[in-house]
Parts: structure tokens; C-alpha cells; sequence
């Protein structure tokens, strides 16, 4: 059995502490989203367990038909009489019978019906068919209910709203529609997807209505602030984002509609549905991910259009979704000059049916031609930088030399033994998730909760013992990023991490997954006896696993014994070269020669595919904080390699020559220097 240990939604996190925020937005206390702060937490994370076991599609069919189940297939849920309606219950309000209503995940097992929003596993609806008592309780099943102390929040911003045309100053209500590019976007629109305005935060106001009229279930407020030329959008979500799935846009969807286009915001969905008519809806949490909960909402359409935004990221989201709905019914519109996110397109006077109409099929067979790719290829030059992936925002020496962190490649990392592997790579992958990267950690050395301390740590900059009234405030930011951790502990069979890092990629939309490291999963390996061979069939499978998802994967691996004081290069990887040949990517941590005191390492890029370039730079050890990234004072150098075997200096270092890092290992009761990650995240 494998469980995955879940984690949140980013953008929360990315903004301020709540009461900051709102306080400098001067919004009343009584605004404050979310519950009132808790005092105390034991553990670090709040350990969800959702037991899963894989079910193949097959599987599911089979027992439906064992049962007598009557079913229909779908797009990506098979559909059934639900168990969960009462006869009474069987209509809808239309007056038409709700049978079928029961969506099962082909690729989960998890249903949901739609009558009477009980949902569970595959297990749950294996136990009520089986009239076990064990399995099904009705009120575990049935979709919670907002909080109490949410839904009143709600209430309170919803009542204090107004709408944009009924703001008493005419002048603030410009200012509004020109902050939120809204000029194009006319009162009736507004009016038909019931957006209001917020004055105290100065925020929009998107409700989220249940499907089944029962009322607002929470809202989304979007702020706008100046920021140099341009204007940074930031949201908050009630609820907390993680409970937030609100299709924006359904209460307008008819039941007979089979044609809807996505956006990726709502201010995209209003342009849209203005300029084409068309039905629309927006995904509650943009392009980080498209929850499966939210497919059976989708079931309906037989075409879908992708409109997700005008960059890379976008366009990737787009293509990771479409196969989340099935390819064979979606369409994705790709970003260009001409091309621009919907709301941009209507502001521009851009004929949005024209654009709609070039929408290109997400689905195409094994074998591709040029003429396919042509266009990809454009997308990748005309973007060189987003090409390049994500940039780390602690580790810029890691930036001048892999450019960035890019989706589907298999980076492999060694270091001798206690140089600090788990440690360094924790703040390298928390960077990235601090950015949106959806990551899963497999840690099978340490426990999830001694990592999750380590990166929590890191993620505060400092010793959180010596500040615990402030743990809380890092804790709930901690606990909104897109962070999941596999439950294994100690020797695993490759399969069951592989099936795992599926589930994650489907359900959670993880696009970065760490493994730390591959000698766990070694001794159950049956295929051979040659431990050499079982580690190459491992490579093998993450590269697989890298390619077909789309989802970058970092391994860990420990060195072959070496002599202490030779340093490590990439032969020094433990078994065949198979492993630094399929990598895109050989990082090794250096605690030798080049070190000229405690604390310091080197990092060493000796394989990079994607560019080329090879080189090493310092690294300084912060002991309580944990981190390894150069302080934003300290003079960092950046050396070039040609190969493993000799140092050739291509580029001068920034600082003298011979000049070496502060130690800060040293000055361990200094303050840390307060890393800031990038505090709120602008969406437009
Ligand atoms: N540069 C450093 N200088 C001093 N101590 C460090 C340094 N880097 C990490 N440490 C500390 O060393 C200990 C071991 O670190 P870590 O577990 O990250 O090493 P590792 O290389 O992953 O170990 P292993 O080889 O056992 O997997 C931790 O307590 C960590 O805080």
C-alpha cells in the first residue's frame, strides 16, 4: 500500500502572511479569510493518509459488471446509477431523473455523484456495493460542507460587496476597471457571472456557488497593486486554496452544452464569454493543476478548448490537462503575439472567434511529422527563456550554468557520504516549489517529518526553536506550497514508487518528483541478481517515467568508493555509466580539495544537455538556517570546466582571485540573512 502525504496549493503561500497582507491592504479585521490562528501544532505537517491502491480501468469494469452494475463510458470517468440518491432524491431540480449520476475515475477509482456529493475511493465504493460497514460511513462520505466559520466569512465579504457600477464614486469605479483591464468588459457580464466589488481590499470578487443551488460555498478575492509600469494581480482563496474547486463560470453551463472553452482566470472567462458567447469556465487554480474532483463537471463536453494564457508555462499546463481529459476531445489554443491570454485579446480588439478558431488537437498519434512540430519549435525560439525553464531564485551560479529547471529531464546527484546530499537538495527543490513547481519527495532515508523540519527551516531562513511563536505563521505558508512526500520508509520495490509518482502526476499535477535515493530501491529489485543491472533497470525506469510524463525527476545516488582524497567525477557514480548516460543533467557535491574550511562544498555541474555548459561554484553552509545559497552579499564565483579532469577558468570570478566565501558556519548565532521568497505572485 503506498499513501501520499498531501501538501497544498502555492499562490497562498506566496503571499504574505494573511494578516499582513490584508493589514497592509487595510481590510477589517473581520476580513481576515480563513480561521482564527492556532496557537499550537504538534507535528510539522498534519499527516493526511488517503490510502490507494492502483486500479487499472480494466479493473473497474470488471467488477461493475460482476455487480450488475449498469455503466457508460466517458471521457475519463465511467458513469453509474449512484448508491448514494435516494428515491426521493432521484430527480433533479430540471425535474429530469439524476440516474448515472455517479462518476466514476477511470484512472483513480475515486467516484462522485453529483446528487448528493458523496464522494470517496475506489475502496469506499467497493465496501458500500459489498454492504460492508467497514468501508462506507454516509457522513464521512459526503462532500464537507464549508466550515462554520468559513461560510460566515463568506457571507460577510459577499454582503459588503457591491457591484462595480454601483460604486458611489465614479472615479474609483474607473480606477477599478483600469486596474483590472476591465474597460472592454461591460456591466452585463459582470452582472451575469455576479462579480462584485470589494472597496476595503480594493479586490474583485468571484463567488463560488454550489452546483446544486444549495448557496455560496467561498469566494476568490483578486487585488490589483501598481508596480512600476505594470500592475501585479494577487489572490486569496476561502476557502484555503486546497479546498478551493470552484469551476468559475458553472451555474451559467446548460446541461445540453457539449462545447466549452478553459481559462486559467477568471477575468479570462468573462472576456470570453462576452466576445464569443461561448460557454466558459476558469480553473480554480490556474495552470498549477486541474484536480481530478473537477472532471466530472467536464464529462458533458465532447469538445474543449484550452485557452490557458500567452506563455510556455501555459502551453505546457494546457497539453498536461488535455491528457488529464482525454486528448481525443480537447483543442488548445497556443500563445503567440497574435494570440494573447483572452482578457488581453479583448482589450487589444482581437477577434477572439478567429483566435478560437486556429485551436490546434492536443491528440496526435505516435508518430509526428515536422509539420507538427514546426510550430512547438517556433513556440521554443521565439521563448528562448521559458525554454529554458525555471530559474532558481536562491542558486543564480546554478542558473548561468543549467539555465534553469525544465519539465521530462532526469538529473542525477551525488556527493560523498554525510556531505550534506539531502540537505542541499531539499533547499534546491523548495526553491523551485516556492515558484509553483508541484513536487513530490520520496525520502526513504530520513523520515518525512526530520525532512520536513529541514525544509521548513530552510524556508523561514532560521532556527524556528528559538522563534516558535512565530511557527505557525511559517507553518500555514509552508503547508499551502504544492509539496507531497511519499510515506515509504527504507527498501522499496521500484514498481510501487513508479505507480506512486503516477498518481501524483495525475491527481496532483506534480511536475518535479525527488528521490533521495536510488540505493532504496535496490534490494528488493528481483530482476537480477547483479546489483550493477538492477540499478541500470532503475535509470531506465525514471527516465521512462521523466519522458512520458513530462515531469523532471532528481535522483540521488551515492558514490563508489573512491580514495578520500581524490575528488568525485561523474565515472564516480556508483554502477555502470548507464546512470550519467541517460541523465540530462550530472550534479555532484564536492567536499574536497577545493575546500579550504568547514562547511564549504563545491557544486559541480559535469553533464548539462540541455546548454553545454559544465562548470562549479562555491557553496557556504548556513548552520542554522540550514541553507546552502549565497547570501546576496557574498561574492560568489563562478568557474567553467571543460571535463571532470581538469579546472580551466573561462570566466573571472566576480570576486578576487583565491578569495573564499565567508564562512558562515562560523558565525552560527548570527542572524541569518532573511531569504524573501517572492511574496506574492502576480497571475496576470
Ligand atoms: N556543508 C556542511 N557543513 C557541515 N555540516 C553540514 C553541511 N551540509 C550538511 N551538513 C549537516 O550534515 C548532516 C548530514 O547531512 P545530509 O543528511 O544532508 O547528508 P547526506 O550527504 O545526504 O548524507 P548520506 O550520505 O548519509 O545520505 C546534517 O546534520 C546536515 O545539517
Amino acid at each position: 500500500m503506498w499513501v501520499l502525504l498531501r501538501g497544498g496549493y502555492p499562490l497562498r503561500a506566496l503571499l504574505p502572511p494573511r494578516g499582513e497582507w490584508m493589514g497592509r491592504r487595510s481590510l477589517p479585521r473581520s476580513f481576515v479569510p480563513g480561521p482564527p490562528r492556532r496557537r499550537y501544532r504538534k507535528e510539522v505537517l498534519p499527516a493526511l493518509e488517503v490510502p490507494v491502491l492502483p486500479v487499472t480501468t480494466t479493473e473497474i469494469r470488471q467488477y461493475l459488471r460482476t455487480h450488475g452494475i449498469p455503466f457508460q463510458d466517458g471521457h475519463s470517468c465511467l458513469r453509474a446509477p449512484s448508491p448514494f440518491v435516494e428515491p426521493s432524491q432521484g430527480k433533479d431540480p430540471s425535474g429530469a431523473a439524476a440516474s448515472f449520476s455517479l462518476f466514476i475515475d477511470k484512472t483513480t477509482g475515486r467516484f462522485l455523484c453529483m446528487t448528493s456529493q458523496a464522494e470517496g475511493s475506489w475502496e469506499d465504493f467497493q465496501a458500500s456495493v459489498e454492504g460492508r460497514k467497514d468501508g462506507v460511513k454516509e457522513g464521512v462520505l459526503l462532500g464537507e460542507a464549508p466550515e462554520a466559520e468559513n461560510s460566515e466569512e463568506v457571507r460577510r465579504i459577499w454582503d459588503r460587496a457591491v457591484p462595480l457600477w454601483e460604486l458611489p464614486d465614479a472615479e474609483e469605479a474607473q480606477l477599478a476597471r483600469v486596474m483590472f483591464s476591465l474597460t472592454k468588459v461591460t456591466d452585463d457580464t459582470l452582472k451575469r457571472f455576479r462579480v462584485q466589488y470589494l472597496r476595503p481590499a480594493r479586490s474583485l470578487v468571484f463567488p463560488w456557488f454550489s452546483s446544486q443551488g444549495l448557496g455560496l460555498r467561498g469566494l476568490k478575492l483578486l487585488g490589483a497593486e501598481g508596480q512600476g509600469d505594470g500592475v501585479r494581480y494577487m489572490e486569496t482563496t476561502i476557502p484555503r486554496p486546497g479546498a478551493y474547486h470552484n469551476l468559475f463560470g458553472l451555474p451559467l453551463i446548460s446541461r445540453r452544452d457539449v462545447e466549452v472553452v478553459l481559462t486559467s482566470r477568471e477575468l479570462d472567462s468573462l472576456a470570453l464569454s462576452q466576445a464569443t458567447g461561448l460557454p466558459t469556465l476558469a480553473l480554480p487554480r490556474g495552470t498549477l493543476s486541474l484536480p481530478p474532483l473537477l472532471l466530472p463537471y467536464l464529462e458533458q463536453f465532447r469538445r474543449i478548448i484550452l485557452w490557458l494564457g500567452d506563455d510556455l508555462r501555459s502551453w505546457e499546463a494546457a497539453k498536461l490537462f488535455a491528457r488529464k481529459l482525454n486528448p481525443k476531445r480537447c483543442f488548445l489554443v497556443r500563445p503567440g503575439e497574435q494570440q494573447p491570454r483572452p482578457l488581453e485579446a479583448l482589450t487589444r480588439g482581437l477577434n477572439l472567434t478567429r483566435i478560437l478558431r486556429t485551436a490546434l488537437p492536443a491528440w496526435h498519434k505516435s508518430i509526428v511529422s515536422f509539420r507538427q512540430l514546426r510550430e512547438e519549435v517556433l513556440g521554443e525560439l521565439s521563448n528562448v527563456e521559458q525554454a529554458a525553464g525555471i530559474r532558481w531564485s536562491r542558486f543564480p551560479d546554478l542558473n548561468r550554468l543549467l539555465k534553469g529547471h525544465r519539465k521530462g529531464e532526469l538529473t542525477v546527484f551525488t556527493g560523498p557520504t554525510g556531505s550534506g546530499k539531502t540537505t542541499f537538495i531539499s533547499e534546491y527543490a523548495l526553491d523551485l516549489c516556492t515558484q509553483g513547481v508541484n513536487t513530490l519527495w520520496g525520502s526513504f532515508e530520513i523520515s518525512n517529518v526530520r525532512l520536513a523540519r529541514v525544509m521548513l527551516t530552510q524556508f523561514a531562513v532560521g532556527r524556528l526553536e528559538e522563534q516558535l511563536d512565530k511557527y505557525d505563521e511559517w507553518a500555514d505558508r509552508f503547508e499551502d506550497l504544492p509539496l507531497y512526500f511519499m510515506t515509504f520508509h527504507g527498501q522499496q520495490s521500484i514498481r510501487s514508487v513508479i505507480d506512486t509518482m503516477q498518481h501524483a502526476v495525475y491527481v496532483y499535477d506534480v511536475c518535479h518528483v525527488v528521490i533521495d535515493n536510488l540505493q532504496f530501491m535496490m534490494g528488493h529489485e528481483q530482476l537480477s541478481t547483479d546489483r550493477i543491472a538492477a540499478q541500470d533497470y532503475i535509470v531506465g525506469a525514471f527516465r521512462k517515467f521523466a519522458t512520458d510524463n513530462n515531469c523532471h525527476v532528481t535522483l540521488v545516488i551515492h558514490p563508489r568508493k573512491e580514495d578520500d582524497d581524490k575528488e568525485l567525477q561523474t565515472a564516480s557514480i556508483f554502477g555502470s555509466a548507464k546512470a550519467s548516460q541517460e541523465a540530462d543533467n550530472v550534479l555532484i557535491l564536492q567536499d574536497r580539495k577545493l575546500v579550504t574550511g568547514p562547511g564549504k562544498r563545491y557544486l559541480q555541474v559535469s553533464k548539462n544537455r540541455f546548454d553545454g555548459d559544465v562548470g562549479v561554484f562555491p557553496l557556504e553552509f548556513n548552520k542554522s538556517s540550514l541553507t546552502f545559497s549565497i547570501p546576496p552579499k557574498s561574492k560568489a564565483r563562478l568557474k567553467k570546466i571543460k571535463d571532470d579532469n581538469g579546472l580551466v577558468v573561462k570566466k573571472p570570478s566576480s570576486g578576487k582571485k583565491g578569495a573564499v566565501p565567508r564562512n558562515s558556519e562560523t558565525c552560527s548565532g548570527c542572524d541569518p540573512i532573511p531569504y524573501q521568497p517572492d511574496s506574492s505572485k502576480p497571475t496576470g
